[in-house]
């Protein structure tokens, strides 16, 4: 069964010439153009199968991250569509999702509650969830107060706790330290082993080898090969290095 299907997706975004106030009276004044039309995602189309690891790899500035959001219903596209069959844990940005306001518990129970789960499960996950965060002395310290990497263990944390059947990774494990890295990449694994599907976005490209079987290469927006996660690493690789050297 399909867990993913993308279709000719499209999403341009406006960029500002120039974003000064006097920038911005000066083009009104000269009548001219003050934004530029740029094309972050150009067509892109993509299956991704039930129990799947699929990473997502390219240059700064190819439209992963646009993808994703994509992906997880935060922005919608100019064009094409998107179908996800089953329920989605997006895990895109540090601290998205999080209130600041709250303690790291009443996140946790909160997003639990957004998510779906009811009160008896919440109570089930909720020790597991910090736990796996290893946040316990914090855990009742409003998540403003948190750093990065504490963040992303919360983040990261919920989203492999929340019974999702689709969970969306992207870059959050940049932030972490050595060791906590190892512990989410081998909860990766785990959830691969459970049938469940996985979306990886990472410039590490060392563990998404270990993780997915497939991956996707994204350039300036279009999609330019998929194929078996070694074969694409090594090309995604030689075109780099040929980019350099020219
Ligand atoms: N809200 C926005 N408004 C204008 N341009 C945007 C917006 N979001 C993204 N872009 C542009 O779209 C392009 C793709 O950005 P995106 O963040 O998706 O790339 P990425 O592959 O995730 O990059 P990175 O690896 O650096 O995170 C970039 O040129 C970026 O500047």
């Amino acid at each position: 069964m399909d867990a993913i299907v993308v279709e000719n997706l499209t999403k341009h975004f406006r960029k500002a010439y120039d974003k000064t106030l006097k920038g911005f009276i000066l083009s009104i004044v000269k009548g001219e153009k003050r934004y530029q039309e740029f094309t972050a995602l150009n067509d892109v189309s993509f299956t991704v199968k039930q129990g799947e690891s699929y990473a997502i790899i390219g240059k700064n500035g190819a439209g992963k991250s646009t993808l994703f959001k994509v992906l997880s219903g935060i922005i919608s596209p100019d064009a094409g569509r998107v179908r996800m069959n089953g329920k989605v844990a997006p895990l895109i940005e540090l601290g998205a999702g999080l209130a600041r306001d709250l303690t790291g518990a009443e996140n946790i129970r909160l997003n639990c509650a957004i998510f779906g789960l009811d009160k008896k499960r919440i109570e089930e996950v909720y020790p597991q969830i910090v736990a796996f965060s290893e946040l316990e002395e914090f855990i009742d310290t409003p998540v403003k107060f948190y750093s990065s990497g504490m963040k992303a263990r919360l983040g990261f944390s919920i989203a492999v706790h929340i019974d999702a059947d689709i969970i969306l990774i992207d870059e959050v494990l940049a932030v972490g330290d050595k060791d906590f890295k190892k512990k989410c990449y081998a909860k990766m694994r785990e959830i691969q082993d459970s049938g469940k599907t996985l979306v990886v976005v990472s410039h590490s490209l060392k563990p998404l080898k270990k993780i997915c079987n497939r991956a996707l290469i994204l350039e300036r927006g279009r999609v330019m090969d998929v194929g078996d996660i070694h074969e694409m690493i090594d090309k995604y690789q030689s075109e780099k290095k040929k980019k350099q050297g020219a």
